[in-house]
């Protein structure tokens, strides 16, 4: 299951080696994928995705451990109970080892038991949301409840993961029942969700993580921004907020890199995400970004849902469910859109493994050094494919994938969870061996 040593050279011909080997020819051997941000919705909402078909899907796109987010599931992981009902969902049924977010919502957050009781139960930290998350069982939060759930968490040296959007004062922006707008345009949902909402709820959290600096009150936690859309004024004052010794994070996905607003059709519910994917510009700077290092990693958001909730007839933006189904493409989909940026196999194992390993307190996975666990992916950079029909896909849903029908080069090979093969080239492992994961 542990990487007993990495041996750097080639093997002569004739030369002796104990045990078997497996040549990949020139295929890249990578530490498997970590995607700290996945929604699973199991149990209770197994039509939208599940353990087994997520993880499956994980498995096939060489992502080799992922971690459930509380919400879209029903209940809600938000206590002892609730994560009990997660981990036994989850057993026998994961072909990928997987962690759990537990929630951070009213409910507990003033509750310091409660919090320290769901902690010592095993999630690997918490996640909130400064909007309604569109869960009714997953209120939001305010930045009193975030500022208690950073100093229990600081206990744990565990991080608090949070949606960073706010409500403005919405007046004149386009609302769910107006019929005034065109709720088929994209530049209707668009203007509901502006990057001022991103930038306030950042400000606003800035205030509370100048307490995770050195010898702050809650030195210890660790603040982590999900899916950054807003490439601008936001990202400037994660910048100023790092220099200034904050210990925070952030993460975009590959949507906001890969499309931009002008290229969304109206109608093409597929793509509606919140925070929305903005226009090129953005999407320009955001890449400018992650190579710079601004950005630390890259997560899927993986929030699936029945096509029914898309509303594909109708098209209505404002309506639709909000979430892009992805689980099984992020790493050729990095890496096609990424190549014309010029990035490296080494940025590609740093933002999709090392970075979330170290976020989600993984000490033994998220590289291939001697030691850690054997979770590889052996993946074909220049094999190309068509995302169709005739793709294999083994989330549920895969129609509602902003991704179908592009054009993508990057094929998994072979996957291996802990040493044990869990797919290769289009075959699973007869039995799902992943385990979860439960902070100690
Ligand atoms: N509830 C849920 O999964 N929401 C997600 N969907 C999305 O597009 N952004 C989110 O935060
Ligand atoms: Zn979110
Ligand atoms: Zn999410």
């Amino acid at each position: 299951g542990n990487i007993v040593s990495v041996v750097k050279g080639i093997y002569q011909h004739g030369e002796i080696i104990k045990g078997h080997v497996v040549d990949y020819g020139n295929a890249v051997v990578m530490p498997g994928l970590i995607d700290v941000h996945a929604h699973l919705d199991d149990p209770g909402r197994t039509e939208w995705e599940g353990f087994s078909s997520g993880t499956k899907a994980a498995a096939a796109g060489g992502i080799t451990t992922l971690i459930d987010m509380p919400l879209n599931s029903e209940p809600s992981t938000v206590s002892v109970e609730t994560l009990k009902l997660k981990v036994e969902a989850a057993e026998e049924k994961i072909y990928v080892d997987v962690g759990f977010w537990g929630g951070l919502v009213p409910e507990n957050a003033l509750n310091v038991s409660a919090l320290d009781s769901l902690l010592k139960a095993g999630v690997l930290g918490l996640k909130s949301f400064m909007c309604p998350s569109g869960i009714n069982d997953f209120p939001m939060t305010n930045s009193s409840h975030i500022k208690e759930g950073l100093h229990v968490l600081a206990k744990y040296k565990r991080p608090l993961l949070v949606h960073a959007e706010m409500q403005l004062d919405s007046e004149g922006y386009p609302k769910e029942n107006d019929d005034i707008n065109d709720a088929r345009l994209y530049s209707t949902y668009l203007r509901t969700r502006p990057p001022s909402m991103e930038e306030a709820a950042i400000r606003e959290l800035l205030e509370v993580t100048k307490h995770t600096r050195a010898n702050g009150s809650a030195e210890g936690s660790h603040l982590h921004i999900v899916h950054l859309s807003d490439s601008r004024a936001s990202l400037k004052l994660l910048k100023e907020a790092k220099s200034r010794g904050d210990s925070i994070t952030v993460e975009t996905c590959p949507h906001y890199l890969a499309f931009s607003a002008e290229e969304i059709q109206d109608g093409d519910t597929r793509f509606k995400c919140s925070p929305p994917i903005r226009d090129a510009a953005n999407r320009e700077n955001l890449w400018g970004a992650l190579m710079e290092g601004q950005i630390d990693m890259l997560s899927s958001d993986h929030s699936p849902t029945i096509p029914e909730l898309k509303l594909f007839g109708e098209g209505n933006f404002l309506k639709a469910w909000g979430g892009i189904s992805s689980l099984q493409y992020v790493l050729p989909v990095t890496w096609s859109y990424g190549k014309k940026y010029g990035i490296t196999l080494n940025q590609l194992a740093s933002w999709w493994s090392e970075r979330p390993a170290k976020l989600a307190g993984q000490e033994l996975k998220g590289a291939i050094v001697s030691g850690n666990h054997a979770d590889i992916v052996v993946w074909e950079p220049n094999a190309e494919f068509e995302l169709d029909e005739n793709h294999t896909a083994y989330h549920k849903n895969p129609s509602i994938s902003a991704y179908m029908g592009t054009r993508l080069s990057g094929k998994v090979l072979a996957t291996f969870v802990r040493g044990n093969l869990v797919y290769k080239e289009g075959e699973h492992a007869p039995a799902a061996c992943g385990v979860p994961i439960l902070a100690k």
